[in-house]
């Protein structure tokens, strides 16, 4: 799928060669790709309205088996990189490439009050098109990993930050996405569940799955194949 600033259309996503296949010389298609997309924000009230340039013309790509961290200032586009990927925001002009399902994990967690995190899961599950017994399956699978099966009968109004970050991602994982995006997962995970977190995405690297990461801390960079900066509206690889 291809977008205009428009997802992307399902094409030769890499990393899926078939056993006895002749190899294929090109190099794989990226299972996500921007290309010179542009964005400004439009801020105050008329007449007094003035235009915030944000991305100008930046370019990514993310391959199957490939973990990527999207790095850059406070402000410098990020997130809103990632909300066009994803679709959740139109893009000014540029082109978006998807090969696959996506995984969202936006950086303030969409969760409803009111609603436990079974309720979550199930509720989403069904919303992926997930039968009953591969949402449950999927769910204690992620109780177990990310370790907050304790609460999983716990409204999201009882759940500290951490918890309800690890809800937040397990919504983005329920549905084993191709493409996971993820801004800034783990801000408030303590040590033992970030170990655990970065171990997930390295099995999603070794299943040719593909993690889009937002962060912050220089201390991660050893555990990305890739670092991808964004700066004055632009990407480049450091
Ligand atoms: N809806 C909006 N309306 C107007 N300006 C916006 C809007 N969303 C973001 N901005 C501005 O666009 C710029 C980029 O914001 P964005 O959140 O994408 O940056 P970021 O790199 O993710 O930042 P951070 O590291 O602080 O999370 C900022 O100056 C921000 O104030």
């Amino acid at each position: 799928m291809s977008r205009q600033a428009r997802p992307v259309g399902v094409g030769r996503t890499g990393g899926e060669e078939r056993p006895g296949a002749t190899p294929d010389p090109r190099p794989a298609a990226a299972r996500l790709e921007a290309i010179g997309v542009t964005k400004s924000y439009r801020r105050g009230v008329w007449p007094r309205t003035r235009v915030l340039p944000v991305l100008r013309g930046a370019d990514l790509a993310v391959h199957a088996g490939e973990i990527v961290g999207l790095v850059g200032e406070n402000g410098s586009g990020k997130s809103t990189l990632m909300k066009i990927l994803v679709g959740a925001l139109a893009a000014d002009a540029g082109e978006i490439r998807v090969g696959g399902r996506i995984g969202y994990c936006p950086q303030d967690p969409v969760l409803y009050d009111r609603l436990t995190c079974d309720e979550h899961l199930e509720l989403f599950g069904v919303a992926y098109g997930m039968d009953a017994d591969t949402i449950a399956e999927s769910a204690d699978g992620l109780y177990a990993t990310l370790g907050f099966g304790n609460w999983r009968s716990s409204r999201v109004e009882e759940l500290s930050g951490g918890t309800r970050a690890k809800l937040n991602l397990s919504v983005a994982l329920l549905a084993d996405p191709e493409i996971l995006l993820l801004d800034e997962p783990y801000a408030g995970f303590d040590w033992d569940t970030y170990q655990r977190f970065w171990a997930l995405a390295a099995e999603r690297r070794s299943a040719g799955r593909s993690v889009l990461v937002i962060s912050h801390f220089v201390t991660d960079r050893e555990r990305f194949d890739r670092i991808v900066e964004l700066r004055d509206g632009q990407t480049s690889s450091p």
